[in-house]
């Protein structure tokens, strides 16, 4: 029996997608691709040029004329990958909250998921990898050969992604959003994003509120084992 070629793991903001999604592929040795970096790519330049989020056919273009490189970390300063755009390293840049909160308005238009769905297509046929992102086993990667999806309750994956945020800005921080705060743009998210992260009919669905990140770890490689 083969070794999965292609491992995709969907599922909501703050289900645990990138973190699990880069440990497997570590243990593994394969491939990592987080789709997300892209769309956030994209949105990150329509906001640098003041495009109107409801544009779809502009932002098509800017899709279809930006090549989004995403490469190995290269800089130890916590980050998975390093992603470019027209020069510009915006591996962090795309992680603030203005991105956060333009990203979903921007995938939603089918011109940007069709040029990026391609490019992804092209990424996962290499093989060895694992994809994360909302629609991977249902759109990108529909003969992917294992199929998770994660979830969990808004208000934990709340708490993980405010959990986080403490972490990285200090608890004192007057930046710092409230958890209600990243709550409901959590649920904004996925209220926007709900028709494009159906989870594919034969995936394997995780429900992680009350399980650790090993746990989720290992029971994926539970199912990669049964898979061999
Ligand atoms: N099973 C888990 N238990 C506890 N914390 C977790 C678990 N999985 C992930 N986390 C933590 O939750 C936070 C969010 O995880 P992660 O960034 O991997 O989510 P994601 O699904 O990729 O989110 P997004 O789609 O918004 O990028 C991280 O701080 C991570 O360490
Ligand atoms: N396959 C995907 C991946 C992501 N999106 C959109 O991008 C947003 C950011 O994704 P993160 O995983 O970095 O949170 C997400 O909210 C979706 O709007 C997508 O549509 N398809």
């Amino acid at each position: 029996m083969r070794e999965p070629g292609c491992i995709a793991i969907d599922g909501p903001a703050g289900a645990g997608k990138s973190t699990i999604g880069e440990h497997l592929a570590r243990r593994l040795g394969y491939l990592y691709c987080d789709t997300g970096a892209m769309y956030r790519a994209i949105a990150w330049l329509a906001l640098q040029k003041g495009i109107d989020l409801n544009d779809g056919p502009t932002l098509g273009k800017l899709a279809e004329q930006n090549t989004i490189l995403i490469s190995k970390p290269q800089i130890a300063d916590g980050r998975q990958y390093t992603v470019i755009i027209q020069g510009h390293d915006i591996t962090w840049d795309i992680r603030s909250t203005q991105v956060g909160r333009a990203v979903s308005p921007v995938s939603s238009h089918p011109q940007v998921r069709s040029i990026l769905i391609a490019q992804q297509r092209a990424i996962g046929l290499q093989g060895h990898i694992v994809m994360v992102g909302r629609d991977i086993g249902s759109v990108v990667m529909p003969d992917a050969d294992l199929k998770i999806y994660l979830t969990a309750s808004l208000r934990e994956r709340a708490r993980r992604r405010h959990t986080e945020m403490v972490e990285r800005m200090g608890e004192h921080n007057p930046a710092l959003p409230s958890l209600e705060e990243v709550m409901s743009d959590v649920e904004r998210r996925d209220n926007t994003d709900r028709k494009n992260m159906q989870p594919a009919k034969d995936a394997i669905i995780i429900e992680t509120d009350n399980l650790g990140i090993e746990q989720v770890l290992d029971k994926i490689c539970h199912y990669v084992e049964g898979n061999k």
